[in-house]
């Protein structure tokens, strides 16, 4: 009988979210997508066993890759193709300063098949240094993926949304079915491009008073706005930055949760 959980010889732990690519053809299509450039400073969370590492470094000389598995971190840094050009981090992307790799001039490029159960907290981790990121290619369940690219009035709408958008282009690459990996995982996956805006649409004058109007409001998303914020903005103030009191939480575009936050700023 096969073994799914053994691939390449490595048994693949369930803790560290290992759901190691096996096919072609998503491998090249990432790969594709991603397009490596010679200078480009780039950074893989998660190399696992290398789906991923092997066709980047086949077109560039240096990679930083970040690894939580002790052994896999060992296994590419003896890799024979791999050792001269990967630099082996090993360490929780969780707690790691990616702005340290970024040099002046040189933002980050980010990728990787991230493990689902750190996938969102890691987003929102990176969201903070998005001044030193070009852009983030990340294999995602294809469910977070929704709520990344959602718009207002939709199921899948909430923090994730606004506050991704608000540091982000988003961008939906392609879509993974579960035979890709190995273990296959039990949810369809999908890539989603992200892309710190160079210049944002809009502007939060203090970027807590945005996630504190996310949290809450998004915290009672059945309840109308007029209620969920009553403890800073009155249904009359809100009306003075024309907005209606009657809406909820998932009916305000960015624009507007970035017009609250500035009143809740400005008013204190
Ligand atoms: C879904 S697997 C992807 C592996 C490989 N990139 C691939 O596509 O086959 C996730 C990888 O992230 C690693 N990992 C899990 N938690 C991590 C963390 N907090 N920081 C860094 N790497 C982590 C796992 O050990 C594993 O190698």
């Amino acid at each position: 009988m096969i073994n799914d959980n053994v691939h390449l010889g490595h048994r693949a732990r369930k803790r560290f979210g290992q759901n190691f690519l096996h096919d072609q053809y998503t491998i090249d299509s990432i790969v594709s997508a991603i397009a490596p450039r010679q200078n480009d400073v780039m950074v893989e969370i998660g190399p696992g066993l290398g789906a991923l590492t092997e066709p980047v470094c086949d077109q560039i000389d240096k990679l930083h890759v970040v690894e939580l598995d002790r052994d896999l971190a060992a296994r590419l840094r003896e890799h024979p193709r791999l050792k001269d050009k990967l630099i082996v981090h090993e360490a929780d992307a969780m707690k790691f300063n990616f702005d340290e790799l970024a040099q002046p001039g040189r933002p980050l490029r980010i990728f990787g098949n991230l493990p689902y159960n750190i996938s969102t907290p890691l987003i929102f981790h990176l969201l903070e240094k998005s001044q030193y990121i070009t852009d983030m290619y990340f294999m995602l369940q294809k469910e977070v993926v929704e709520r990344l690219a959602a718009g207002p009035n939709s199921k899948d709408y909430g923090r994730l949304t606004v506050m991704t958008q608000y540091y982000c282009q988003v961008m939906p690459v392609l879509e993974v079915g579960p035979h890709a990996f190995k273990p296959a995982p039990k949810v369809n996956s999908a890539v989603v491009r992200l892309a710190p805006w160079k210049k944002r649409p809009y502007e939060a004058l203090n970027i807590a008073d945005l996630q504190r109007v996310c949290q809450e409001g998004f915290g009672q998303r059945r309840k109308t706005i007029r209620n969920t914020f009553r403890s800073f903005i009155t249904a009359e103030q809100l009306e003075e930055i024309d907005i209606n009191p009657n809406l909820r939480p998932e009916n305000l575009t960015l624009a507007q949760f970035v017009s609250i936050a500035n009143w809740l700023t400005t008013h204190r």
